[in-house]
């Protein structure tokens, strides 16, 4: 299959270095003096550094010569680049099938990916988001990993899955697009609240309740979005947000350790170098549940530290002052 894989940072690059030996795939990238550099190095170093790029990978900084004759287009920037890049694949003279693969809210607008891609792409044009635990640096190295491909043409969503599916990304389909996005979404912000709680040496057994309770508040805001129970429990959902709160390699997780360190936000995301989802999510996750009165008391202190000056610890503080009720209320 003729792939073009939009947006070349740690993710793009390793769904490309994933692909590259069982598709043609080019690899795209706006900036024409980092295509450069990887053509040159045949690695990535600015985003996904340490990982060969494969033999078969195009690489290209000009978008019509990426799109030409694709069947499918993986878009693989973040949530804030969606929109314009949508806009540039919208204009192509006939359909083609689109994947994103982001994970959170639009900022200004709340809405999820697939409802910028409603805005954007005539209907006629194929889509589907791909999601799931996922660190890119492990799935460049070709290490096993599962993933979930959701539309809502569940024969397109099975199709393209079983076209992409390998024995080291093993690609599951789904109907449940809300269910989907809202888990990728939501994870980011749990954790930072993760790191946060890591960060101040809170213990395994705060990790754990921290992390369940936010699984409620996941599924609370996805149900009430209407996606399905089963979706928050599975790789989309639970899935990821295990891998999310608990592994070193996210950066969202990395932002709540240096959160609690007292280091300021603008000082931690350019250190980070790379996105941080769950930073802009967790202000469109605030206003939702506000607007849809979704009790998220976890999402609500992050945001609280984020953007109210909030310390990391007066929040931790304040979540463990609040009266316990019910669990599955
Ligand atoms: N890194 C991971 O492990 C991983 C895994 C699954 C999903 N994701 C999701 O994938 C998305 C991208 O993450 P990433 O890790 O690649 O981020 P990154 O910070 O490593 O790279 C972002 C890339 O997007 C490019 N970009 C930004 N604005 C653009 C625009 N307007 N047009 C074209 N390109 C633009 C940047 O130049 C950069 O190459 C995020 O939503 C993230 O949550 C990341
Ligand atoms: O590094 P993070 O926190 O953006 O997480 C990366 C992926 O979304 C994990 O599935």
């Amino acid at each position: 299959m003729k792939v073009a894989i939009l947006g070349s940072g740690a993710w793009g690059t390793a769904l490309a270095v994933s692909f590259a030996p069982r598709h043609q795939v080019t690899l795209w990238a706006r900036d024409t003096r980092q295509i450069e550099a990887m053509r040159g190095s045949r690695r990535n170093q600015r985003y996904l550094p340490g990982i060969d790029l494969p033999v078969e990978l195009k690489l290209s900084a000009d978008l019509d010569e990426a799109l030409t004759g694709v069947e499918l287009v993986l878009v693989a920037v973040p949530v804030a680049a969606l929109r314009s890049t949508l806009r540039q694949i919208a204009r192509l003279p006939s359909p083609v099938a689109v994947i994103w693969v982001c994970k959170g809210f639009e900022s200004e607008t709340s809405q999820l990916p697939h409802q910028i891609v409603t805005d954007i792409l005539p209907p006629s044009f194929p889509r589907g988001v791909l999601s799931g635990p996922s660190f890119a640096q492990e799935v460049a190295r070709h290490l096993p990993t599962a993933l979930t491909l959701a539309s809502s043409d569940g024969e397109f969503a099975q199709h393209t899955a079983k076209n992409l599916h390998h024995s080291r990304l093993r690609i599951y389909s789904s109907t449940d697009v809300v269910g989907v996005e809202i888990g990728g979404a939501v994870k980011n912000v749990l954790a930072i609240a993760a790191g946060i709680c890591d960060g101040m040496q809170m213990g395994f057994n705060a990790r754990a309740a921290m992390l369940t309770r936010g699984l409620a508040e996941m599924t609370r805001l996805g149900l009430q979005m209407g996606g399905r129970a089963e979706t928050l429990g599975g790789l989309s959902g639970v899935g990821d947000l295990i891998l999310t709160c608990t592994g070193d390699l996210s950066r969202n997780r990395q932002v709540g350790m240096l959160l609690a360190q007292h280091k300021s936000l603008s000082n931690i995301l350019n250190e980070l170098g790379h996105v941080a989802e769950g930073v802009y999510t967790a202000r469109e996750v605030h206003l939702t549940a506000q607007r849809l009165g979704v009790d998220m008391p976890i999402c609500e202190a992050v945001y609280r530290v984020l953007y109210e000056n909030l310390a990391a610890d007066k929040a931790v503080e304040a979540l463990l002052s609040r009266q316990p009720g019910n669990e599955f209320d």
